[in-house]
């Protein structure tokens, strides 16, 4: 299994529209190869309703696997096992960190979603979580109703927090900046890399992280 990255761009798949209209699994693939190429250090394959999940993870376990990449399944832990994935994210509606961490090993990457909220990351952290994220902070057209989060939550989590600091929503290369500068490690970007080009535009936020 791959260690969580401490510093990037966290790329998560964009799958949308009806069982018919959805992308291939190999247009999937090529699209996070290309997020790959561009300099995302990190990917979530995130599908809120999947045809052939096994399948696709495992394609995008191989594809990540060439890189040297990460991949980490949204919301489903007996998926990341059965693929063997390098870890799972988990939002208020998923598994407890704790049987997660006994389902997948010391050695998985366990994600926790802490909205806006510190007590939720000091309590992830101390149940093991690898990385905590915060958001939505711009709104998102790809999770409209994610409710928001302030910048002064990721200025206290820098100070009290070990683990790497992810921030979610909206994040666009112009207002990335301004997160990192806040104290967060990592941005997570559906739309910004995927609704174009993703080797350009995971590119165009490669600046972020320098210096
Ligand atoms: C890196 C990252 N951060 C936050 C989320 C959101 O997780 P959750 O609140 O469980 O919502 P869904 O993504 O499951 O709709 C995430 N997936 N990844
Ligand atoms: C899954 C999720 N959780 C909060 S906002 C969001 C979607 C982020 O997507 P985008 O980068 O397109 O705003
Ligand atoms: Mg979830």
């Amino acid at each position: 299994m791959k260690p969580f990255p401490s510093r990037g761009l966290y790329a998560i798949t964009q799958i949308q529209g009806s069982q018919t209209e959805r992308p291939s699994i190999e247009s999937l693939c090529e699209a996070v190869d290309a997020a790959i190429r561009g300099g995302a250090v990190v990917i979530q394959y995130r599908d809120k309703n999947p045809t052939d999940a096994p399948f696709a993870a495992r394609e995008l376990v191989k594809t990540c696997h060439q890189y040297n990449i990460p991949l980490i399944i949204n919301d489903d832990v007996e998926l990341a096992a059965l693929v063997n994935a390098d870890g799972v994210h988990l939002g208020k509606d998923d598994n407890e960190i704790a049987a997660t961490r006994k389902r997948l090993g010391n050695a998985a990457i366990i994600g926790v979603s802490c909205y806006n909220s510190m007590e939720r990351a000091l309590a992830a952290q101390s149940l093991g979580a690898s990385y905590v994220a915060f958001g939505r902070f711009f709104p998102s057209s790809s999770k409209p109703l994610a409710a928001p989060a302030d910048m002064e939550t990721l200025r206290k989590a820098k100070s009290v927090l070990q683990i790497p600091i992810v921030a979610i929503g909206g994040i666009l290369p112009e207002n990335g900046g301004q997160l990192l500068a806040a104290g967060a490690d990592l941005l997570a970007v559906i739309g910004g890399v995927f609704n174009q080009n993703p080797e350009l535009a995971a590119l165009a936020y490669q600046p972020l992280f320098k210096g």
